[in-house]
């Protein structure tokens, strides 16, 4: 937890307390449910929160942002995000259903109230959001495609409405066909060797009505 107020430091006790309190949940709910990996719930808030958090190191969202986290898998990086912004409003997003069950179990025992779940394929979502999040889910050509129509017109930010994926290595090959796109080395922002590789993508999309 140190962790999170060292980059963090401005954080509300009710925003101290939730961060506080999703060890406990993930421990509790990880033993009946695996979502997260051994290693990984033992440093939840380094590989986990901290590394969902580099996206509000990049950019800021305004109150209101409406925001989609894709294959949230276990809630990240959506789970910290809303903690960090209560005035957001974030639909975190899975195809697996055990998954979603943990993270609805987090969001009730943390009490958040700007989360919503759905259980689907994103490509079956019909609705339109000011920033798509998402963590390890699909190399961005496939994840474009389905995301395709559910960014919304308004521009709201300094920041072009698009994508803003986490993601590490080298992004060359992948990254190639985006020229809009913008890398962040995460290393600018944190200095455990843990990012030394990580970075946040931003790739603005246009709205196509
Ligand atoms: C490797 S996990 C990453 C989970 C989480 N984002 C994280 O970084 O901890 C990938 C997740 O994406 C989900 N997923 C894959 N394709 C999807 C799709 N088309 N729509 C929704 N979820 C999808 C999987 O069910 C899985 O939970």
């Amino acid at each position: 937890m140190e962790l999170i107020l060292k980059y963090f430091p401005n954080l509300t006790e009710d925003q101290i307390n939730k961060f506080k309190l999703l060890e406990t949940l993930y421990q509790d709910w990880n033993l009946k449910i695996n979502v997260v990996s051994r290693k990984d719930i033992d440093e939840l808030y380094l590989r986990h929160v901290l590394h969902s958090l580099g996206i509000a190191k990049v950019m800021q969202f305004k109150d209101g942002s409406k925001i989609m986290d894709v294959g949230t898998g276990g809630g990240f990086p959506g789970i910290p995000l809303a903690i960090l912004y209560p005035e957001c409003s974030f639909h975190l997003v899975d195809s697996i259903a055990k998954k979603l069950k943990v993270v609805n179990e987090v969001v009730e025992g943390l009490g958040l109230t700007n989360v919503k779940t759905t259980h689907t394929r994103v490509e079956e979502i019909d609705d339109t959001y000011d920033f798509i999040v998402s963590r390890a889910v699909a190399a961005m050509p496939t994840f474009v495609h389905w995301i395709k129509g559910k960014i919304a017109k308004e521009q709201r930010h300094d920041f072009k409405n698009g994508i803003l994926y986490l993601k590490g290595g080298d992004l060359a090959e992948e990254l190639k066909d985006y020229r809009t796109a913008t890398i962040y080395n995460l290393t600018d922002y944190y200095t455990e060797d843990f990012f030394e590789t990580k970075k946040v993508v931003h790739l603005p999309i246009k709205y196509k009505g």
